[in-house]
């Protein structure tokens, strides 16, 4: 778990900042997101991900702590030219620019942006396919994802932040998306970081997992690292085993009997999982690694079990 990695500067930095409202509060939330590098953030409907990205951008004013982007205080009394260097693809479109072509939406783009670039607007509305003289609202779901994506992309970003942005995509067009993502990437210096619920998208494009619940990070891990250290094993033993017993072994998670004197261990240090239950005697029948649902899962199961 990864809670304030040491690559500086941190393209974010939040130091105990909370978005309190009525229904939800966000944070308070204490993490860096690595710049040159791909940060996924995954949560349940509901556990905070767009009100994140909302609170970065200043359309949702955060009460307590500290949030700098680009090394740049957000909210009063920070720098707005940051503002610039950043591209955004929220979630839902807005509404107000429904009457606004793609095109029409580039030219203020264009104004706003002093890298823009319209030769890479044009080859990624090319690349996407994109329609760019229909109204945005008369535009399919998917087409105008394509389209935000294009503008948010066209003026070479030092940090871009996309809110599910394979929302409505074909499978083609997503496979455009992720090569166009990793060619964003390829300079090195480029930030990238995207709320996702798609497995593939994080397994393909991600360095680090940011896990999400309730609004309270429930850690950041290097994804690799997450995904080799994560695993459901079954073992058989020849006495029973109660749940203190399974629950005291090194790096379980969650423990559950699967048939008499069979276990299905689900751990987060599998290598420790393993070489203690063989030490025991343990006879290990499968070692499977995890899906990112799954780990989610069993990680939203721990915070609940300890609220
Ligand atoms: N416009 C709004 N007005 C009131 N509450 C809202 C609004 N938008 C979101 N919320 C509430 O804020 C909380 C966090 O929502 P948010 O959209 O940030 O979650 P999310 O992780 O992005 O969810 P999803 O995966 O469904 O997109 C939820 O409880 C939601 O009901």
């Amino acid at each position: 778990m990864n809670e304030g990695l040491t690559r500086e500067p941190a393209a974010i930095s939040l130091r105990g900042a909370a978005v309190r409202r009525r229904q939800f509060t966000l944070g308070p939330l204490t993490l860096d997101i690595p710049s040159g590098m791909v940060t996924a953030i995954v949560g349940p409907n509901g556990s905070g991900k767009s009100t994140l990205f909302r609170m970065l951008l200043q359309m949702e004013p955060y009460e307590e702590g500290e949030a700098k982007l680009l090394g740049a205080r957000v909210g009063p009394g920070g720098d707005d030219a940051a503002k610039a260097r950043i591209g955004f693809v929220a979630e839902l479109p807005h509404a107000y620019e429904g009457g606004l072509t793609a095109e029409e939406k580039a030219r203020f783009a264009a104004a706003w942006y002093p890298t823009w670039s319209w030769d890479r607007y044009r080859k990624l509305m090319r690349k996407f396919e994109a329609e760019g003289n229909t109204k945005l609202r008369k535009l399919s779901k998917g087409m105008r994802r394509k389209v935000e994506l294009a503008i948010a992309m066209a003026h070479d970003p030092e940090l871009l932040l996309l809110d599910e942005p394979s929302s409505g995509l074909d499978p083609f067009a997503w496979k455009t998306m992720l090569e166009e993502l990793h060619r964003y990437m390829e300079s090195g210096d480029r930030t990238l970081v995207l709320a996702t619920h798609i497995t593939e998208e994080v397994r393909r494009l991600a360095d680090y997992v940011l896990f999400l619940h309730r609004g309270r990070s429930l850690g950041m891990y290097e994804k690799d690292q997450l995904f080799d250290a994560w695993r459901v094993f079954a073992i058989q033993t020849a006495t029973g085993l109660d749940l203190a017993k399974l629950q005291a072994i090194p790096g379980v998670q969650g423990a559950a009997e699967a048939g008499p004197g069979i276990y299905r261990l689900e751990t987060d240090r599998a290598d420790e999982t393993e070489e203690y239950c063989l030490a025991q005697g343990y006879k290990l029948l499968s070692a499977q690694r995890m899906e990112m649902e799954e780990i989610l899962a069993c990680l939203v199961r721990k915070e609940e079990a300890g609220r």
